[in-house]
């Protein structure tokens, strides 16, 4: 899972898009994997930073991901300048490149020191869209699966959606999101009942401000608790139950609760969340349509208690997965 959603990243950001077994693609896995599972361990230093002078394994397996990430990213970064041409971008680091020298898409030159966009700029924000993009993603997929293993009604209710509306001759596509509601309801589901960001990134509060009647001062840290508000049961009927059906209303047409916000809101709402709910409908669509999940043999459900890191991660499961009448021989 994690390397199909790393590809995606790739593309997007450099136009590379690996094969199976790809040695690049295994490099950005594991700088990828290595700085997600040590990020969120820097304890100590993050509050006391003088504490990086004494020995930390975390620290060190952290500063030697992100020098393998920005070399590799620095090296597209010069092929990129290399073939660097107007007109629309191929991705997103031609799109900043565009943007740093003023060309393409009818831009203005920056001229100031302060407004150019710089090459550190252009890395950090390629380097964000995989510290953003790809273990949210994945981790929701996973999530997602999870809650199917425990409940093989919904699975089943999904695929028969998938069997009346696609079939098994064609892959799914984009255009036939609409005929899907259901499926959409189980992505919602799993995003409301485990969101990845249980707690959002802090925010600082720029001016003096008030959220529900609470005066918030400028320069107040603002922590927004997602977990508490897509669990509220004054919002939610039994909030703990998996319920895809919740996103539907009395006529079965899809409905979005006020009070849904996995992407968060305002003006630092995630800038993903298109690709991402392409990505979710798309994987899951195709997963379902093709194959089934179920529990090995005498083996318990997975834990939903999940771990938290830099993301609410399930624990690890295991679930066999066969091929659906019609797909035995493969990919068509
Ligand atoms: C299921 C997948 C995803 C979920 C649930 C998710 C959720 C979120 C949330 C909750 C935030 C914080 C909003 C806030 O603090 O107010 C955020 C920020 C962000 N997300 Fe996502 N995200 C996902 C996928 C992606 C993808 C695919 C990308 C890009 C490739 C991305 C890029 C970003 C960036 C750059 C930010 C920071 C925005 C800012 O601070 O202005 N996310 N995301």
């Amino acid at each position: 899972m994690t390397r199909a959603v790393t590809n995606v990243v790739c593309t997007l950001v450099f136009s590379s898009t690996y094969s199976h077994g790809d040695s690049e693609l295994q490099e950005v896995i594991q700088y990828n994997n290595g700085i997600v599972e040590t990020i969120a361990r820097g304890g100590l230093v993050d509050i006391y930073p003088w504490m990086k002078l004494f020995p930390n394994r975390s620290l060190s397996k952290l500063k030697a991901c992100i020098t393998v990430r920005d070399r590799l990213l620095s090296r597209k970064l010069e092929e990129h300048k290399a073939s660097l041409s107007d007109g629309d971008p191929r991705d997103l680091l031609e799109a900043l490149l565009q943007g740093q020298t003023g060309s393409g898409w009818g831009q203005k030159s920056y001229g100031s020191k302060e407004e150019r966009i710089t090459d550190d700029h252009v890395l950090m924000t390629a380097a964000e869209a995989f510290g953003a993009g790809v273990e949210t993603t994945s981790t929701t997929l996973l999530w997602i699966l999870a809650y199917l293993l425990h409940h093989p009604e919904v699975q089943e209710r999904v695929q028969r959606e998938l069997d009346e509306n696609v079939g098994c001759e064609r892959a799914v596509s984009v255009s036939d999101r609409g005929q899907l509601p259901y499926l959409d309801c189980v992505i919602n589901e799993g995003m409301r009942i485990r969101p990845v960001s249980p707690v959002l990134i802090p925010h600082t509060a720029m001016t003096d401000s008030s959220i529900g009647g609470h005066a918030v001062r400028q320069g107040t840290r603002v922590l927004v608790n997602m977990w508490s508000i897509h669990h509220d049961p004054q919002h939610w009927d039994k909030p703990d139950l998996f319920n895809p059906d919740r996103f539907l209303d009395d006529q079965g047409q899809r409905a979005t609760p006020s009070c849904f916000l996995p992407f968060g809101a305002g003006p630092r709402v995630c800038v993903g969340e298109s690709l991402a709910r392409l990505e979710l409908f798309l994987f899951l669509s195709s997963l379902l349509q093709r194959m089934s999940f179920r529990l090995p043999d005498g083996d318990s459900p997975p834990n939903l208690q999940g771990r938290l890191g830099v993301v609410l991660q399930p624990l690890p499961y295991k679930a066999v997965v066969f091929p659906r009448p019609g797909w035995e021989g493969g990919v068509k």
